[in-house]
């Protein structure tokens, strides 16, 4: 095997401390799934990992954010039963609720810790890793020489410029709103991204008076407007949101008896100069690869303008044919759990000697799901990349959940599906949701699309009565009758509530 391009100038060889096979640069899920696989075929292998072992999915990601939801949900449902003729009285016990989150978490990171100890001490290092312009890595007083290196580095909160500094003690992130003692009495979420979206609904169903900037007119990035409208209606009656608004400034103010309050100065949608002013603002403004300041040049691999490596091999994380992979968050393809997890499996096995009996899982099809109530969801292609494929004739098939059956019966009907279906070949190309349920119809048509199935085949399928997945078939239904296929199903439950 080559070695990476750049490695072994010989004065630099000499002062190696170590010679490896395969370093693993990051301990999250990319880099600990590819330190099991790479362990399977060689010896010398080390990964290095700066901060907790624990993967930030468990510490400041995808668990405390959902048991922060989940608390959430308990707090809503308590507080909305009364259309259902029950009438409680809620009391939030805000030190509690963040308790459970913490506890939580440690009962998840508590599994990683155990495996992550079974590994030998000498092949794990906790440190910051460098390369340096030999391609050697540098870490504590180590000089590690790989025949192959795994960059597993994910990802980061950006926070603008000087934000840091003006917010001060008041500015949260993702990395430090988990470990607030107590809910706080207010915030401003800025950015109604994933992160954005979660957290603000979340805080808000706990009881704390939230307001959500975006500097778009949209959330959650959704790419099919009347989605997004929909996503906006149904969201809008629970969270203040200011959306399409600029932010001029931002800052905190030291109140005598009072203490810190944080401000935002903005202009709303219609040009208005506002300030808020509140206990804190979470920056949830999106997250960058840590990759940048690594001096991953040095083994040959470019970067484009937005840091993303170029000649990626989406499917092992390979870059070009250097003995260099860039997995999860760390390659900004698609900074999700799963696909950071199926990536640093592949580029784990690639580096095996016997990679061409390795399985290398292929790239798994756009899917994401986002927590808020409702959940917003979008799988395989988005509207616009339809729209700009000339050869793809294709028809939208659409349904409402404001009256569907199940739905209205669980008191959660708002939302809509849109399912853009292929012309010529009966096949689901694309979907963008926001719905009860969504988790689940995103699962059934990301299953449809990685297996090829056909709508006829979806819509072959029993659909349980009465469920809100029927909401899934009656939009297969609408994509079958504008597809004007000749077998068309004619269905008898087709209004049945
Ligand atoms: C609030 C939040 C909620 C999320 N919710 C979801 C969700 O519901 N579903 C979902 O699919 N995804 C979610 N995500 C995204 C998901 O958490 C990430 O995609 C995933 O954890 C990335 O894994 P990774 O292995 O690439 O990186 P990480 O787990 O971040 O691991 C990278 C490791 O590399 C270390 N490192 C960095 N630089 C160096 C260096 N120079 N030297 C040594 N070590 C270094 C880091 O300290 C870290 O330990 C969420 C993210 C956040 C922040
Ligand atoms: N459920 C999930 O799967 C989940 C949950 C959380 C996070 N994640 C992952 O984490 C990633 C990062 O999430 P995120 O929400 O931080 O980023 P994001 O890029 O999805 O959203 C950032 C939002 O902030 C807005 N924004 C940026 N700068 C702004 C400014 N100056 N003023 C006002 N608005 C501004 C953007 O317009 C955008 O809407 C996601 O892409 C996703 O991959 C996934």
């Amino acid at each position: 095997m080559n070695k990476p391009s750049s490695v072994s100038a010989d004065n630099a060889s000499s002062k190696v401390t170590r010679k490896v096979s395969v370093a693993i640069i990051g301990a999250g899920t990319a880099g600990q799934n590819a330190f099991r696989q790479a362990s399977k075929m060689f010896d010398d292998v080390v990964i290095i990992n700066e901060g907790f072992w624990t993967t930030t999915c468990i510490a400041v990601g995808c668990m405390p954010s959902k048991l922060l939801i989940a608390a959430a949900d308990r707090a809503h449902d308590a507080n909305h039963s009364t259309e259902f003729g029950i009438h409680t009285t809620t009391q939030i016990d805000g030190k509690q609720v963040m308790q459970r989150v913490r506890d939580e978490r440690s009962h998840f990171a508590s599994y990683i810790k155990k495996q992550v100890d079974s590994w030998p001490d000498d092949k794990k290092i906790a440190g910051h890793a460098h390369i340096n312009e030999q391609g050697l890595i540098e870490v504590n007083d180590e000089l590690i020489e790989a025949s192959q290196i795994i960059v597993a580095t994910g990802s980061s909160p950006f926070i603008p410029e000087g934000w840091a500094d003006k917010l001060g003690d008041t500015l949260l992130t993702s990395n430090t709103v988990f470990e607030l003692a107590d809910l706080p009495k207010s915030l401003a979420v800025i950015g109604a991204g994933s992160i954005g979206l979660e957290l603000a609904q979340a805080f808000k169903r706990l009881g704390v008076d939230v307001t959500l900037f975006n500097r778009e007119k949209r959330v959650a990035g959704l790419k099919d407007d009347d989605i997004n409208n929909k996503a906006i209606d149904c969201l809008s009656s629970q969270l203040t949101m200011h959306l399409g608004s600029k932010i001029n400034e931002v800052g905190h103010n030291t109140i005598e008896n009072e203490g810190t309050a944080a401000f935002i100065d903005y202009e709303d949608s219609a040009g208005e100069l506002q300030q808020w002013q509140g206990e804190y603002v979470l920056v949830a403004t999106g997250r960058r690869n840590n990759i940048k300041q690594l001096g991953i040049e040095h083994l040959g691999v470019e970067l484009d303008d937005k840091n993303r490596p170029k000649d990626l091999s989406k499917k092992t994380g390979q870059i070009g044919d250097l003995n260099v992979y860039i997995v999860g968050d760390a390659n900004a393809h698609i900074p999700l759990l799963h696909v950071a997890s199926d990536e640093g499996y592949s580029a784990g096995s690639m580096v095996c000697k016997n990679n061409e009996d390795a399985y290398i899982r292929p790239p798994a099809i756009p899917f994401s799901i986002v927590f808020c109530s409702p959940q917003i969801v979008n799988v395989g292609k988005s509207l616009p990349e339809i729209q700009q494929d000339p050869d793809l004739k294709y028809v939208v098939g659409s349904v409402s959940f404001d009256n569907q059956g199940r739905s209205r019966v669980m008191g959660v009907n708002c939302g809509l599906l849109h399912i853009y279906g292929c012309k010529k070949t009966d096949r689901v190309l694309g979907a963008s949701m926001v719905g009860p349920d969504a988790e689940y119809i995103g699962h059934i048509l990301a299953t449809a699309i990685t297996n090829d199935l056909s709508v006829k085949d979806l819509l072959n399928t029993p659909f349980y009565h009465p469920t809100i997945l029927e909401g899934l078939r009656t939009a297969l239904q609408d994509v079958q009758h504008k597809m004007e296929i000749p077998y068309q199903f004619h269905d008898t439950q087709e209004n049945n509530f």
